[in-house]
Formats: structure tokens, C-alpha cells, sequence
């Protein structure tokens, strides 16, 4: 494994406060398929954690399995508790907000009925809605299904932060989208992750560049990298060698 004594890194940055998350020997089978083969890292309790890597080394896989929703051995511990027998529903009630790559909105519902869905009382009145998301209280009465790509992305993101979350589950919020929203999208990443700790799947390495705090980087089902995020997207080399991408390929942050 590449990377300079993550675990003291990990220490200096939380003040030595134990990780919201841990996985522990976590291992995934599809079939004969062995997508996760031993995963362990930490979450620290402050800032963003990306998960990094290229096109199906286990990153969303990741992520479902710390919900149960992949089929999964080793241990997943959420703010030092054992999770890994509960299922999903409780897991998510436990304080993990997820939101997954194809977002799932109810296209037929209008922006205020799908933030109702969660907050039936407060919908886009909700404070947490009206601070980060205007462009949302202006479009209310819209269906989610004639919103763009980023538009249908905050709606998404507002959807888990109108809930009280230990920690937030973020698969490649910026996929697809333009320059300008990608900016946004980070933006509100940026302010989110200053009182919840996020694990982040992305492949916008300037976007990994300016919100997340470390890295985690998988290939073939293992960590073969962590550390500083600022080190790793720093290192062309490295970049290229982990993630068999150089900076100038990516979007706006
Ligand atoms: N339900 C499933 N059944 C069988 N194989 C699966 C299933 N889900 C994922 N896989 C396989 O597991 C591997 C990892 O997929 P995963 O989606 O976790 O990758 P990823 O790193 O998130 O990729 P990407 O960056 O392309 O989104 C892939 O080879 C994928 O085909």
C-alpha cells in the first residue's frame, strides 16, 4: 500500500476522536465474483473521505455493503458500534444518510412532495433547504423529472440532510453534469461536510482536490492507497498510476 502513515494523519485531524465508520476485513461476492477482497479503512469524524479508483474496482460496492446492501462478510462498525447484522432500514435510521449515483427521485412528484416524502411537515421549508438549496424553494411546484441532471442531484442531497445523519454516503454526485453545476455540487459538499463527515465516491479529482480532506484508493476489491487528499491529486505520477487519469481530463470544481 502507497501513502505515509495514514492512521497518524487520520489522529491529527480529528483531534484523536474515534472514526464514525470502520470497515473492517470487508470482502464481497457476486456469484464467483470476489469484488471486495479484505477492505478496511477508516472514516474520520470530521471533513470528507473520498474513495477513489477506476471503473469497477468496488467503489459504489463499497458503499452498499457498508448498508447491507450487497452481500458481505467482515465487520462494519458506525460510531464504534457493530452494524453488519442489522439490516438496511436500521442502518440508515442509525444516522447514514445515502445518496446513491442515480439519485432516485420520484420523477412524477413535484420538488416539495419528494422533500415532503422525508420531512412531511417542512419540505422545502426547511431550513437546512432554504440555506443551501434556493434554487429549490423557487422550483417547488416543478416535477423532479423535468429537472436537469444537477437540479435533480440537490434534491437528492436535501432529501438525506433534512434528516439528522452521523455520516453521509455520497456515490458520484457530479457525474454527468456541467462545469457550472459541478461547481455548485461542491459547493454545497464543502458547507455539508464542516458538521457531517462524508465518504465520497468521485472521479473529479479537482473537485477531490478541494473538498476532501484524505483518500482512500481501491484497485481490484483492496485499498491499495491512503493519505492526504491534497498529496495524492498533487502527485501526477501516483494520480496516473492509481487512477489511470491525469488532472487536465477533468471538469470544474
Ligand atoms: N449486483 C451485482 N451482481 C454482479 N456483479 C456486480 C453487481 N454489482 C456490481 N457488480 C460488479 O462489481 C464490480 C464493482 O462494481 P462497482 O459498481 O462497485 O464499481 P465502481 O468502482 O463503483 O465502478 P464505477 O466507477 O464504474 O461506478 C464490477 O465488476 C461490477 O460489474
Amino acid at each position: 500500500m502507497t501513502g505515509t502513515n495514514a492512521s497518524r494523519e487520520v489522529a491529527d485531524a480529528t483531534g484523536g476522536s474515534p472514526p464514525v465508520l470502520q470497515l473492517q476485513d470487508v470482502h464481497v461476492r457476486y456469484g464467483g465474483s470476489h469484488i471486495l477482497q479484505g477492505v478496511s479503512f477508516d472514516v474520520p469524524v470530521t471533513g470528507v473521505t473520498a474513495l477513489l479508483g477506476r471503473n469497477g474496482v468496488g467503489k459504489t460496492t463499497t458503499l452498499k455493503a457498508v448498508l447491507g446492501l450487497a452481500p458481505r462478510t467482515g465487520r462494519v462498525l458506525l460510531q464504534g458500534r457493530e452494524i453488519q447484522r442489522l439490516a438496511t432500514a436500521r442502518i440508515v435510521r442509525g444516522g447514514i444518510g445515502y445518496v446513491p449515483e442515480d439519485r432516485e427521485v420520484f420523477g412524477g412528484l413535484t420538488v416539495e412532495e419528494n422533500l415532503r416524502l422525508v420531512d412531511p411537515d417542512r419540505g422545502v421549508n426547511a431550513p437546512v433547504v432554504e440555506r443551501l438549496f434556493p434554487d429549490l424553494v423557487r422550483r417547488r411546484a416543478q416535477r423532479a423529472g423535468t429537472l436537469s441532471g444537477g437540479q435533480q442531484q440537490m434534491v437528492a442531497l436535501a432529501r438525506v440532510l433534512l434528516r439528522e445523519n452521523a455520516l453521509l454516503l455520497i456515490d458520484e454526485p457530479t457525474k454527468g453534469l456541467a462545469p457550472k453545476l459541478v461547481t455548485e455540487v461542491a459547493d454545497v459538499l464543502a458547507e455539508v461536510s464542516r458538521t457531517t463527515p462524508v465518504l465520497l465516491v468521485e472521479q473529479n479529482l479537482p473537485l477531490v482536490r478541494r473538498i476532501a480532506d484524505r483518500v482512500v484508493v481501491l484497485d481490484a476489491g483492496q485499498v491499495v492507497h491512503r493519505g492526504a487528499a491534497a498529496e495524492l491529486v498533487a502527485d501526477a505520477g501516483l494520480t496516473r498510476e492509481l487512477l489511470g487519469v491525469s488532472m487536465r481530463r477533468e471538469g470544474a470544481a
